[in-house]
């Protein structure tokens, strides 16, 4: 048996021994991870020194590796709420009886042992584990390489903690950090239940082609935000500044706005703040004329071919003007990935129509899309978020890491 295939039947083994554990003491056990999340800052933020010195600080990906101590509380945070969540597992969702008194009930089940293949973002590492724990399932555990010496003493933790608490530390493991090791996986059939990979397109695209397991796609997020021609001046300024740089290096950062024709004056203002962060604009001819004069001209670029379908991940942003709501629908149908999008209105009917027509898993009005995330939505936090249709759609919590088994109970009948 090789390394890897030795190292996910322990994991598989484990995934059994966690049916043991009741719910109210898979709770507890995170708590405690959170309480040595809180004393353990020093050994977790010095591994994390150690991968953010080997990328340079202007690396907008910089930020997405960082870690601090005011973000290893909001982390401890995370888990504690994860804890306190009612647990999916169990959950009876039918119970009917059949005519011949055959009793059918339906309950909610973990799925076993979840692989996850994710970026250098090192809480996912958390977020992922406390998901998988708290909803009974083991989980193999494929950090971005960039990140590897902070996950390996984010594991180490985990499995201290597991330790002390009696538990089997074969729940969680992580892998080493090479694309073998991540074919291995998704090729483990018997070992792996799902696969969840959470990255760019040259991952899905290896996901595509090794997986054997069943797989949850997570993709990009190229993301747009429409102003349209009754949109609130304000609010459009607060939504696109929020949503382009709050956080730019994350998958429901803003990348394209459009702009309802009739509003090209009011560009310069929607725009005012973006300069403040330097922010680069690649815009259409008649946008690009509405801004020139009121944004700096170095940041102004034109757009090209390659500006909408792009997903910038810094510090930049497409601009494309459109003569009304039907034609920002058709550019989100063409050059979205299904994540997130957004329209600015105070008009109800066509903010209906933008969330009735636009086929993605989040669909906002009036509010930025830098809200697409597990623990905005009260999940806790989120394993992913997923772009495909089958299955879970939108960010990820417990209960879309959870299967169902039937459970039939007789009292003798048999099938004529
Ligand atoms: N929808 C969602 O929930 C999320 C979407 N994303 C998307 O991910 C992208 C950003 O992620 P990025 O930083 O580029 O991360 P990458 O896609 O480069 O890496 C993510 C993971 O995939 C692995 N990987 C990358 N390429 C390959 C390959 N060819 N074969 C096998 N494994 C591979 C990496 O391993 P290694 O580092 O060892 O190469 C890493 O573990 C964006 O498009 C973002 O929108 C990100 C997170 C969540
Ligand atoms: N959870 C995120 C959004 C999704 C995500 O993880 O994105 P990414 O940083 O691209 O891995 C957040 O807003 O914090």
């Amino acid at each position: 048996m090789s390394d890897i295939k030795l190292l996910l039947s322990n994991v598989k083994r484990a995934s059994r021994s966690l049916m043991s554990l009741t719910d109210a003491r898979r709770a507890e056990i995170l708590m405690r991870l959170a309480d040595a999340v809180d004393s353990s800052h020093e050994v977790i933020l010095r591994a994390n020194a150690e991968d953010l010195s080997r990328m340079e600080r202007s690396n907008p990906l910089y930020d997405r590796l960082l870690l601090s101590p005011k973000r290893l509380t909001a982390i401890a945070g995370d888990i504690r709420h994860v804890a306190e969540l009612p647990s999916p597992v169990g959950e009876v969702i039918e119970d009917r009886t059949l005519p011949n008194g055959l009793r059918l009930r339906r309950v909610r089940v973990p799925f076993g042992v979840i692989g996850v293949i994710y970026e250098a973002r090192p809480n996912v590492t958390f977020d992922v584990f406390s998901l998988c724990f708290r909803s009974g399932n083991a989980c193999v555990l494929k950090g971005g390489s960039d990140a590897s010496a902070s996950n390996e003493a984010i594991v180490s933790l985990i499995h201290k903690v597991l330790d002390e608490c009696g538990v089997d530390t074969d729940c969680v493991c992580l892998l080493p950090s090479s694309h073998e090791a991540t074919a291995a996986m998704l090729g483990a059939v018997g070992y792996v239940d799902v696969c969840i990979p959470r990255g760019g397109r040259r991952l899905i695209d290896f996901v595509r082609d090794n997986a054997r397991v069943p797989v949850i796609e997570t993709g990009a997020g190229v993301v747009s935000a429409y102003f349209d021609k009754d949109g609130d001046i304000d609010l459009g300024r607060d939504i696109i500044t929020n949503a382009k740089t709050r956080r730019v290096s994350v998958c429901n950062a803003l990348d394209t706005l459009l702009i309802h024709h009739d509003r090209l004056a009011d560009l310069p203002l929607l725009c005012e703040r973006l300069s403040e962060k330097n922010v680069e604009i690649f815009a259409d001819e008649v946008s690009g004329n509405a801004l020139a004069g009121h944004y700096p001209a170095a940041l102004l670029h034109d757009a090209d071919a390659e500006t909408y379908s792009t997903e910038w991940m810094d510090y930049k942003m497409g601009i494309r003007t459109v003569g009304s709501v039907d034609d920002a629908i058709e550019h989100i149908a063409h050059y979205g990935s299904g994540h997130s999008e957004c329209i600015i209105t105070e008009n109800h009917e066509t903010a209906d129509r933008f969330q009735q027509s636009v086929d993605a898993a989040c669909v906002y009005v009036n509010a930025p899309t830098s809200f697409t995330d597990g623990a905005q939505f009260g999940l806790g936090a989120e394993i992913g978020i997923s772009t495909q249709k089958l299955g879970p759609r939108g960010p990820m919590g417990l209960r879309e890491i959870t299967t169902y088994r039937y459970f039939i109970n007789g009292n003798g009948q048999t099938r004529p």
